[in-house]
């Protein structure tokens, strides 16, 4: 059974626009809510954590800690300890460095969704680069596509603008 709660505080007395926005706002929230949860019911993916441990390399020069990749999940989601060193690249090639504030994540998508939203978000190349005599730690939180599910993107996503980036096989 799915179950949401959400606080809507209405009074059917005040009509007014401010109230109305208000309201729609708070139902654009449940409506969200509901969404994720019957995607969470239907239980088409699961979740790994992944800990990452990369020893100091002593050396002033940037070495690779982990080669350029994609991800090919769904969604990482990804903190670090203060040692950055998470590095991706646009779509002209360059590499920069991504550095999170304190306390905040890291969000990557991966090339399952890439494909499933049919290319309108992008799953970017990232490496890790480190230097320096201090350890870095990471955890990734990944979300998995279950096996025995195709993914093939919705046709409203599918135009002349937009054609279909991979067969569903
Ligand atoms: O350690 C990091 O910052 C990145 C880890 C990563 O990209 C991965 O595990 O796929
Ligand atoms: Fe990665």
């Amino acid at each position: 059974m799915l179950y949401a709660e959400i606080e809507l505080s209405l009074s059917l007395s005040l009509c007014g626009s401010k109230t109305m926005h208000s309201y729609t706002e708070k139902l654009s929230e449940l409506d969200q809510m509901i969404r994720r949860m019957i995607l969470e019911s239907l239980g088409t993916t699961s979740r790994r954590l992944r800990v990452m441990k990369y020893a100091a390399p002593r050396t002033t020069d940037d070495q690779i800690g982990l080669a350029p990749h994609t991800d090919k999940i769904f969604l990482t989601i990804l903190c670090q300890n203060d040692v950055h060193g998470l590095q991706v690249q646009t779509k002209h090639g360059e590499w920069f460095s991504a550095r999170p504030s304190p306390n905040s994540f890291t969000v990557m998508i991966g090339d399952s969704l890439y494909a499933w939203v049919n290319g309108s978000l992008h799953s970017l190349c990232h490496q890790v680069m480190i230097s320096g005599n201090e350890v870095r730690y990471s955890a990734a939180l990944f979300s998995i596509p279950k096996g025995g599910y195709i993914i093939k993107a919705p046709n409203e996503l599918v135009d002349e603008e937009h054609p279909l980036l991979f067969q569903a096989l």
